[in-house]
């Protein structure tokens, strides 16, 4: 059992886009359960930027330059972190790209462009994580998906479909895995505050509105909650949880409709009753 305080004291864990919103928050809340952490992503300056906030904090943390779109540069990167490091215990799937633009009017270069990165990158990483974990007989794949995944979204078919292929790589594997030590799940926000997502699905006010509107709870994530809900999958009060999602969205698709009727008009039909 592990020091609950501590939980991956001796562990090292890789985050991609560890730069930045949810990633640094998630790479930010394992440094402090102990861990020794490396971000990775394309820009040199945020990933360093949080590994000295980690190191700041008086966690262990490395940066590495990577873009996982590249197979060959992810498979270097990650023998090089075995390398420095002696280990790899978690790997955080957390780089995404996303913007909002109708089906009929998605260019084949901008559709490639996200699957590129949220769907052949986290192969490329889970794989590559994969020769050192299941060598050791143990190890956590966390990918960071949405909801969208399962009940799809308008606007969002490149982002909906890479994060759904993410699902089933992580159900298929989780079943190939698990005699191995080695376990996968998702973690699937609703609206969370970050730069890249305000600039890429909510920046005009009226968007942001309705995106508030459509979460139960009235609000939008902190980053620091989903950090803690991925924490927990990825230690070992988790350990015999594989192959699942743990959504954290404030109700946000469960709410969605209810047989198309918003919640707000459901009300009103019940006003007249006790
Ligand atoms: C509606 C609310 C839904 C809420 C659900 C929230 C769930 C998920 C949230 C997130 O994923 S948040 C993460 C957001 N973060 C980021 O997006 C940061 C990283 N982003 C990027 O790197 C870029 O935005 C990128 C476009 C994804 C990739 O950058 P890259 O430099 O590789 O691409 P470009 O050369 O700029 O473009 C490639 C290709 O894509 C087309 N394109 C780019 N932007 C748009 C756009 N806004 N609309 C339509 N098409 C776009 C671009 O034209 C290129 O295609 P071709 O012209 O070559 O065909
Ligand atoms: N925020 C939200 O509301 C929600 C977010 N999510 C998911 O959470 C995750 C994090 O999103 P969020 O923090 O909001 O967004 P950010 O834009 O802050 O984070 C995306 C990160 O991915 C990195 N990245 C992008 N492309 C590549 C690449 N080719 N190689 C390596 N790194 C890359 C970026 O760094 P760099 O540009 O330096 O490479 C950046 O640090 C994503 O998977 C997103 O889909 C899911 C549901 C809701």
């Amino acid at each position: 059992m592990t020091d609950s305080a501590s939980p991956f004291s001796g562990r090292v864990a890789v985050v991609t886009g560890g730069g930045s919103g949810i990633g640094r928050a998630v790479a930010t809340r394992y440094g402090a359960g102990g861990g020794t952490v490396v971000v990775c992503g394309r820009r040199r300056e945020p990933l360093q930027e949080t590994a000295e906030q980690i190191r700041a904090a008086g966690g262990r943390a490395d940066a590495v330059v990577l873009d996982v779109r590249d197979a060959d540069a992810v498979a270097t990167a990650f023998a090089t972190v075995r390398e420095r490091h002696g280990r790899i215990d978690a790997l955080v799937n957390n780089a995404a790209g996303n913007f909002v633009c109708p089906g009929e009017k998605l260019s084949p270069g901008g559709w490639r462009a996200v699957i590129d990165i949220v769907l052949n990158g986290t192969f490329h990483c889970t794989r590559a994580a994969a020769d050192t974990m299941l060598g050791q007989g143990s190890g956590s794949v966390l990918s960071v998906i949405a909801s969208y995944a399962w009940h799809g979204h308008p606007g969002t078919v490149h982002s909906a479909a890479a994060k759904a292929g993410v699902l089933a790589m992580t159900r298929t594997l989780a079943v190939e895995w698990a005699d191995r030590g080695v376990r996968l799940n998702c973690i699937a926000p609703g609206p969370t505050e970050t730069a890249g997502a305000g600039a890429a699905l909510w920046a005009e006010p009226a968007s942001r509105e309705r995106v508030l509107a459509s979460v139960p709870q009235a609000r939008t994530a902190g980053t620091g909650e989903i950090a803690e809900a991925a924490a927990f999958l990825l230690d070992d009060r988790a350990a015999y949880i594989t192959g699942e999602v743990l959504t954290v969205d404030g109700g946000q698709w469960l709410g969605k409709q209810v047989y198309g009727t918003p919640l707000a008009q459901v009300r009103e039909a019940g006003d007249d009753r006790r």
